[in-house]
């Protein structure tokens, strides 16, 4: 093997390891492109002013930053009066997702509301993380993400509520072991981030 591999390899063990016991570990997933590398990114920038002011995080985020495929998994601290480690994993990793479920209390699992044509897909991806034996116990935000919320974010095709019915969200939310919320944001814009915040300090409260 060569020097180079062998030295990422041991990294690699080394983050998981390291990031799993002690700390409130979330798992961020959706199919690639969706934007959870750019909601992590925001929710950074947002973290400060909201943990001092009014918990409301709002006010101007400027353009967004760049962002490239994750390949691999990035792993992101977010203290809101807990430590939470947030764990995203690339869409292009989706079919070793599952090795990462150990250890995890929640789970946000993203969808791209301005693109319908990966409804289906995401809609399998879910049913496959709700009948995961090791996430049984995690709640679960399911975020509808690049919300149109205003001229300069994308135009949805559907309604949030064509969506939900189309994955049949009401009866999935029935069936699951997970306790499951929904919510609206644009990581573009910044809408419905304090409410992401919000979530992961509730949820993280008691438990990791
Ligand atoms: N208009 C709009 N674009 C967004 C939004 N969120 C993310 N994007 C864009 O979508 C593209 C993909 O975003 P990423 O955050 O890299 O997507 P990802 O889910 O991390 O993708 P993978 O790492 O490949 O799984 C980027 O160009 C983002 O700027 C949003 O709310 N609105
Ligand atoms: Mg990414």
């Amino acid at each position: 093997m060569r020097a180079e591999l062998r030295v990422g390899l041991a990294c690699l063990t080394e983050l998981r390891m390291s990031s799993g016991a002690g700390s409130g570990m979330c798992l961020l997933l959706g199919a690639t492109g969706v934007g959870k590398t750019l909601l992590v990114k925001r929710l950074q920038t947002i973290l400060p002013r909201w943990a001092l002011s009014s918990r409301d995080g709002k006010g101007d985020l400027g353009d967004p930053p760049l962002t490239r495929p994750t390949v691999g998994t990035n792993l992101t601290d977010i203290v809101a009066q807990k430590k939470i480690t947030i764990r995203e994993l690339g869409g292009c990793m989706g079919p070793i997702w599952s090795s990462y479920y150990g250890n995890c209390h929640s789970l946000l699992f993203m969808v791209d509301a301005s693109n319908p044509t990966q409804l289906s897909a995401s809609c399998v991806q879910l049913l496959g993380l709700l009948s995961a034996e090791e996430l049984a116990e995690a709640s679960v935000l399911i975020l509808f993400n690049k919300m149109y919320v205003s001229e300069s974010d994308l135009p949805c095709y559907m309604t949030i509520e064509e969506m939900k019915s189309l994955i049949r969200l009401p009866d999935l939310i029935a069936c699951a072991k997970q306790n499951i919320t929904t919510v609206e944001i644009s990581a573009r814009k910044g809408t419905g981030l304090s409410d992401v915040l919000r979530w992961l300090q509730d949820t993280h409260r008691t438990n990791g």
